[in-house]
C-alpha cells in the first residue's frame, strides 16, 4: 500500500501503481453500479427480456413512442400487455428503478380496488404527481395518514343528496342553459358551419364547478358573459376559420383564477408524463414566471372567499355553497379536537383547489366525448333524443324544456346507457394506481411489498377480449359466482349503449349498471369521490343540448377520434356542428 502511494511506476507500464488500483477500483465501482441501474425482475411475472438487459430499461422505448404519438402514453400500457401476451406482466421505467407491473384484467382489478384495498394502497406515486399542485387534498393522501379522513371529511358534504339536489343541481342547471344559449347563437351565426367546442365544454364545465364550490351569482359564469360579449359585437361577428375548417368565435380573455387554475392542472398533468419530475417542476418554476404567479393568485382567490364565507355564516348562518359546509366542518372538527378553527389552512385550501382540479376537465372531457359519438351515431342520437320526449312529456307538450326537478326525478335508461357507454370507451381518467402495502399475491405471482401496479382502463377485458384467467389463481375474496359477465368478443369495441340495457321483471327496459367490465371510476374506498357530481352534470348537460340541439356529423379530421393526453384524454378536436331541434 505505502509502495502504490508514494507512487512508484508499476511492472505494467510506465503508470504509477496507484493510478492502475483507482482504475481497477472505478470498473469495479462502476460494474457495481451497472449491475444495480439493471432492471430487476420480480421472479414469475412476465416482461419483455430485451429491456431487461438494458440499464434503461423501457425509457426510451416509451420517450420514443410519446415521441411518436403526440405525447401519449397510455396506448403504450396495452401494446406492451399485447406483445408479452399475459393479463400481469412488468416494465422497467429506468435505471435503479422498481419494476411497475401492469395489470388488464377487469375482474382482478375490481377485487383488488373493492374487496382487497387492505392490502393495495393509494402509493407514494399519486402522492408525489400531487406534491406540487394540492399536496392536501385526499386524493394525495394515503389513508394511513390522519390527515387522510380529515381533511376528506372537510368536502364530504359535497356529495351528500341535500347539497347535490339543493345547492349544486340548480347551479348546473343554469350553466348548462347558458351553453345551450350560447350554442343557439353560435349555430346561427356559423351558419351550419362546425365551429370549436372544446372552449365552451371546459367553461360550462368550471363554472357549475366553481357556481357548486362558492356563492357565485350566476351572472358571474364564462358562459353568459361569453354570450353577452358575443351578442355586443353584433353583426360584426368576426369568425376565423382555422386549422380544419372549424369556426373560432373569437373570445373573451379568462378570468385570472380560472386562467391560473388551468395552467396549475397542466403543470399536474407534465408531472405525470416526465421521468425527472422533480428537476421539471424546478426548472419550470424557474423559466415560467406565469406558473409562479398562479400559486400566488390561487391563493389570494381561496383566502378572499373564505373570508366572504365567514362573512356570510356570521351574518346569517345560511349554507348556500360547498365552501360554507367545509367552513362548518372545521368549525365542528375544532371544537371536538379543542382547538381553534384554522381556516386558511392547506387541507382547506388544496381542498377547494383539488375540487375543482379533480371534477373540472375529467366532466368536461366525458361531455366532450359524448358529444362526439352522438354526432358520429345518429341513430343513438335520434335514440336519445325520443327517450327524453317520451320521459319527459309534459315539458314536450309545453312546449319548454325539462325542469331541473323533472331531469333529476326520472330515470331515463337510455340517457344513462349513452352516459355509461361514452366513460367505457373513454375513461378521462387513466390508468389508476395502487401500491401493495405488504407482500402480496395477484394471479399467483408474489409480488413484494412496496409494487406499484398500474392498471389501465383501456384494452383487454374492457374493450377487446380479454385473457383467459384459470379461476385457481384467483384471490380468496374473488365472488364464487365470477362477478360481471365479459362483453362479446364481436362487439366489445363498438359504441353500443344498448349493452347496458335489459328487460325487468315487469318488460320494461331498465339501465344495469353492472351488466359488464367498466371501471372508469375506479372501485371501493379509493373510487372517484364525485361520481355523483359527475353523473348530475352529465344528465343535465345531455339532456338540455340533445332536447334543444342536433349534432350533425362531422367530416375529415373534425370528427376523428384522436385524442391528447394532458391532465385528462380528451379528443383532440372537440368541434360541434348544430341545427336547432324545432318542435320541442
Ligand atoms: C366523469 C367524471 C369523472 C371521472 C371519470 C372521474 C374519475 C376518477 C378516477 C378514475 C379516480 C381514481 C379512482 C381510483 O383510484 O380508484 C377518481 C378519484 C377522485 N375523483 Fe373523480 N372523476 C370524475 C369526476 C369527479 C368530480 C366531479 C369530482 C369532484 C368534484 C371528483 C373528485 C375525485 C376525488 C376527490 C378523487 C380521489 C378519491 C380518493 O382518493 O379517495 N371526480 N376520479
Amino acid at each position: 500500500m505505502a509502495i502504490i502511494l508514494m507512487g512508484q511506476p508499476s511492472a505494467l507500464g510506465l503508470l504509477p501503481d496507484y493510478v492502475w488500483f483507482l482504475l481497477a477500483l472505478s470498473t469495479l465501482a462502476l460494474g457495481v453500479l451497472y449491475r444495480l441501474a439493471l432492471p430487476k425482475p420480480i421472479p414469475d411475472i412476465p416482461y419483455d427480456k430485451k429491456a431487461a438487459k438494458s440499464v434503461l430499461g423501457h425509457m426510451k422505448d416509451m420517450i420514443d413512442f410519446r415521441t411518436a404519438n403526440g405525447n401519449r402514453i397510455t396506448p403504450w400500457y396495452e401494446q406492451y400487455q399485447r406483445k408479452v401476451g399475459a393479463p400481469l406482466t412488468q416494465f422497467f421505467p429506468g435505471p435503479f428503478a422498481r419494476p411497475i407491473l401492469v395489470l388488464t384484467d377487469f375482474w382482478e382489478v375490481q377485487d383488488i380496488l373493492l374487496r382487497r384495498s387492505r392490502e393495495f394502497g393509494r402509493g407514494p406515486r399519486v402522492t408525489k404527481i400531487f406534491r406540487f399542485t394540492t399536496p392536501e387534498f385526499h386524493v394525495a393522501l394515503q389513508q394511513e395518514d390522519p390527515r387522510y379522513k380529515a381533511n376528506k371529511g372537510l368536502v364530504r358534504d359535497s356529495m351528500s343528496p341535500t347539497l347535490l339536489e339543493q345547492v349544486s343541481g340548480p347551479r348546473i342547471y343554469n350553466c348548462a342553459s347558458d351553453l345551450v344559449a350560447l350554442w343557439k347563437f353560435k349555430l346561427s351565426a356559423a351558419d351550419q358551419q362546425p365551429f370549436y367546442a372544446h372552449d365552451d365544454i371546459f367553461g360550462a364545465i368550471s363554472d357549475m364547478i366553481l357556481a357548486s364550490l362558492f356563492a357565485f351569482n350566476s351572472d358571474m359564469g364564462t358562459t353568459r358573459q361569453q354570450l353577452r360579449y358575443l351578442e355586443s359585437l353584433d353583426k360584426d361577428l368576426p369568425t376565423n376559420q382555422k386549422d380544419h375548417k372549424g369556426i373560432h368565435f373569437p373570445k373573451l380573455p379568462p378570468l385570472p383564477y380560472y386562467a391560473s387554475f388551468e395552467l396549475l392542472s397542466e403543470h399536474q398533468s407534465d408531472q405525470t408524463k416526465t421521468p425527472f419530475p422533480l428537476l421539471h417542476h424546478y426548472l419550470a418554476m424557474l423559466f415560467r414566471p406565469e406558473l409562479r404567479a398562479v400559486y400566488g393568485i390561487i391563493k389570494q382567490f381561496e383566502v378572499t372567499e373564505i373570508d366572504k364565507a365567514l362573512m356570510r355564516l356570521k351574518d346569517n348562518n345560511t349554507k348556500t355553497c360547498t365552501l360554507d359546509y367545509m367552513i362548518m366542518r372545521e368549525q365542528e372538527a375544532a371544537t371536538s379536537e379543542n382547538r381553534e378553527p384554522v381556516y386558511h389552512k392547506p387541507g382547506i385550501c388544496d381542498g377547494l383547489s383539488g375540487y375543482y382540479l379533480a371534477g373540472h376537465e375529467t366532466s368536461a372531457t366525458s361531455l366532450s366525448w359524448a358529444l362526439k359519438f352522438l354526432s358520429s351515431h345518429a341513430d343513438c342520437q335520434a335514440r336519445l333524443r325520443d327517450a327524453l320526449h317520451r320521459s319527459h312529456a309534459t315539458a314536450l307538450r309545453e312546449g319548454r324544456s325539462p325542469t331541473m326537478e323533472e331531469i333529476t326525478g326520472t330515470k331515463v335508461a337510455y340517457l344513462d346507457a349513452v352516459i355509461e357507454e361514452t366513460l367505457r370507451h373513454h375513461a378521462p381518467l387513466q390508468p389508476t394506481f395502487r401500491a401493495a402495502n405488504d407482500d402480496a399475491v395477484v394471479l399467483g405471482c408474489q409480488v413484494p411489498k412496496g409494487t406499484t401496479i398500474l392498471m389501465p382502463m383501456t384494452g383487454p377485458s374492457l374493450l377487446a377480449p380479454g385473457f383467459l384467467v384459470p379461476r385457481g389463481l384467483r384471490s380468496a375474496s374473488f365472488p364464487k359466482d365470477g362477478g360481471r359477465h365479459a362483453w362479446a368478443a364481436e362487439d366489445v369495441h363498438l359504441f353500443k349503449p344498448e349493452r347496458w340495457l335489459r328487460r325487468d321483471d315487469a318488460g320494461e327496459e331498465v339501465y344495469d349498471a353492472s351488466a359488464g367490465p367498466m371501471m372508469t371510476f375506479g372501485f371501493g374506498p379509493r373510487q372517484c369521490f364525485g361520481k355523483r357530481l359527475g353523473y348530475l352534470q352529465m344528465q343535465t348537460v345531455l339532456t338540455l343540448l340533445i332536447w334543444n340541439l342536433d349534432f350533425m356529423s362531422l367530416d375529415g379530421v373534425l370528427g376523428s377520434y384522436e385524442t391528447v393526453e394532458l391532465a385528462t384524454i380528451r379528443p383532440k378536436y372537440s368541434y360541434v356542428k348544430l341545427r336547432e331541434v324545432r318542435g320541442n
